[in-house]
């Protein structure tokens, strides 16, 4: 990762209405490269806060800046380059009639046309296993279809930074897993990677950084695994452990462990700590 700051946010604070404020008072710095995941429970901002990050809503005061440039009117089209945005529901995304449509979109908006369009849209197809959907009629797509096409019309943009809103809900276990590695890869590629989740089982193993909103407010910064170790913080952003982690307390406090082991991020982490208990006991 390098020191590069790509996202700076300083003292955001954002009301749809006077007097009613949603952000108050947002502050992060993420490197480039760096990805996090953002918890909190429904309603608390963290939508509010990705429409910010791309000036799509109106009037915020504090400062945000992508990649050295603040976001405001005139960096508009820079910041859209830069930036692609996932939203909750496809239905909000999609608006062509055709998925390579779609597809193109993105793209050529970018200036990007001919020989160089249709050998992205292949990789992007190649990439994302689009073959079956590639034909298909916008509308006629499943919930779950949408939400691929969606992700793939921002991947056919190659942005620098992913704002991903709940990429995991209404997906199937295949599809998930895909979207995980997919994620991976990009990070690899030094992508950095925004995903909003309300579901702590899902997080990808390579994203090792979260931010909690509560209420407008950054309530936690930090390592997954020091979240999990406070439980204040979990239950007042109304979180749930994943059940890894249960099932290694539990194992903890029926064991008399007493060592700091890293909380399992998945079945292999904690297969791993059940043959070290067992070595030690
Ligand atoms: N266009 C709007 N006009 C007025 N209020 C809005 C608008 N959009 C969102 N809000 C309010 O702003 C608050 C934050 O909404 P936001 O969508 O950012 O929450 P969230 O954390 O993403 O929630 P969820 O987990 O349910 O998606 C909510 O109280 C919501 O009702």
């Amino acid at each position: 990762m390098s020191n590069e700051l790509q996202i700076k946010v300083k003292d955001l604070h954002f009301s749809f209405f006077p007097q009613h404020e949603i952000l108050k008072g947002i502050n992060l710095e993420l490197k480039k490269g760096e990805s996090l995941i953002i918890l909190g429970e429904n309603g608390s901002g963290k939508s509010t806060f990705f429409l910010n990050l791309l000036n799509l809503l109106p009037n915020y005061t504090g400062k945000i800046e992508i990649s050295g440039k603040e976001v405001n009117r005139k960096n508009e089209k820079d910041i859209r380059k830069r930036v692609g945005i996932m939203f909750q529901n496809p239905n909000d995304q999609l608006f062509l009639p055709t998925v390579l449509q779609e597809l193109e979109f993105g793209p050529s908006n970018l200036g990007i046309n001919g020989k160089e369009l249709k050998s992205r849209i292949k990789y992007v197809i190649d990439t994302l296993k689009l073959h079956n959907l590639i034909d298909k009629k916008t509308f006629h797509l499943s919930y779950g279809e949408k939400k691929k096409i969606a992700f793939a019309s921002i991947f056919s943009m190659d942005p620098e930074i992913y704002l991903l809103d709940e990429p995991y809900a209404n997906l199937d276990p295949r599809t998930k897993k895909e979207f995980s590695e997919i994620f991976e890869n990009l990070n690899q590629k030094k992508k950095s990677m925004l995903i909003i989740s309300h579901d702590l089982d899902k997080i990808p193993k390579f994203i090792k950084r979260t931010i909690v909103i509560h209420q407008g407010e950054i309530l936690f910064d930090g390592l997954i695994n020091d979240l999990y170790n406070k439980m204040e913080i979990l239950q007042k952003a109304n979180l749930d452990l994943p059940i890894l982690s249960i099932l290694y307390l539990k194992l903890k406090e029926e064991l008399h462990l007493k060592e700091k082991m890293n909380f399992p991020r998945d079945i292999n982490d904690f297969l791993e700590l059940l043959k070290n208990t067992r070595k030690d006991n």
